[in-house]
């Protein structure tokens, strides 16, 4: 089984709105709702390729009840902790021009969302027997204020010597103190290395030495976003390889890392299940994680299945 966790997890408002400026009433041209949160991106792009994964985390108000039963209504099962206060945030994602710009930019304000309670947590950490060797736990967001930094890491202590494969999504001492526990995966963007190693702007020799670094520190395999200038890999093998971006056109960059974490999961397990060698599985691995990245990019929501083929069918020609 796969467990997504998503300890804040998000209704996404995705608005475009063209001369957005400060200081005025701005109109929206277009508005959409996504059910988001990292984690819950996830279980939804690993539905699209037809895979079931369980959606964990904690929800709160009628935002959370409204998410969670948006994704059991998309099939996907689902695990919350209801929190007893406050609501499940509401994030503003703009996308559009503003005032005395010419190009199309993307703009988020992401919400702190509700306070994760002491009973809700112990909740939390007892659901965690539930998972079994084998199964795959993936970290993926951020965590609420009040939350100690060092949660993933606890989550990883609590599974340790079970054999399951951890993943973790997560910015600065979230990440950095989970390493000690071997996360089979971890996604840092381009951006968020540079403000672990203090380099920045992170030319290529950069990059690897920072992906050296978390390896060295204990991640398995390390996979860095770079946004429009494509990605690196660092396996578990030790191979380190770039890839260039693939071509095609903008539409939605919300989500596109959490893609390439699914795709990347989806991608180890077809390889595995396939009976391929180590490295191998890799290479099968990073090929769909950049397919999927790359087509929730060129959507307008998550990665949808047939693109996800297009585009994996042009990496492999
Ligand atoms: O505040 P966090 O947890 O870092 O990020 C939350 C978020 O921006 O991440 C997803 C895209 O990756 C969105 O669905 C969501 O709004």
């Amino acid at each position: 089984m796969i467990y997504t966790i998503t300890f804040n997890p998000a209704i996404d408002c995705v608005m475009r709105v063209d001369d957005l400026a400060f200081g005025r009433i701005n109109r929206a041209a277009s508005q959409e709702f996504f059910f988001g949160g990292k984690g819950v991106n996830v279980s939804y792009v690993l539905s699209h390729l037809g895979r079931t994964s369980t959606a964990w985390g904690f929800i709160a108000g009628w935002t959370g009840a409204a998410l969670e039963a948006a994704l059991q209504e998309d099939g996907i099962p689902t695990g919350f902790i209801r929190l007893p206060a406050g609501n499940t945030r509401i994030n503003a994602k703009l996308k559009g021009t503003v005032t005395g710009g010419d190009s199309s930019e993307e703009t988020a304000v992401n919400a702190a969302g509700p306070v994760i309670d002491e009973a809700s947590l112990q909740r939390f950490f007892s659901q965690l027997d539930q998972v079994r060797p084998g199964d795959f736990v993936i970290l993926s967001g951020g965590i609420p204020k009040g939350t100690p930094k060092d949660i993933y890491a606890r989550v990883m202590r609590e599974l340790e010597g079970r054999d399951v494969r951890v993943v973790v999504d997560a910015t600065q001492d979230v990440l950095m103190l989970s390493l000690p526990y071997r996360p089979f995966l971890v996604k840092p963007n381009d951006e968020e290395l540079a403000e672990i190693t203090g380099c920045d702007p992170l030319d290529e020799q950069a990059l690897a030495d920072g992906a050296r670094m978390l390896q060295e520190r204990g991640a398995q395999n390390v996979l860095v976003s770079r946004g429009g200038h494509g990605s690196l890999l660092l396996d578990a093998a030790g191979r380190l390889q770039f890839a260039p971006v693939i071509a095609g056109t903008l539409v939605n960059s919300v989500g596109a890392g959490d893609s390439t974490v699914a795709g990347f999961v989806e991608g180890f397990l077809r390889g595995t299940e396939a009976g391929l060698p180590e490295t191998q599985v890799y290479d099968e691995a990073y090929k769909l994680a950049q397919a999927c990245g790359s087509a929730t990019a060129f959507s307008p929501g998550l990665a949808p299945a047939e693109l996800v083929n297009e585009l994996l069918a042009r990496l492999e020609s």
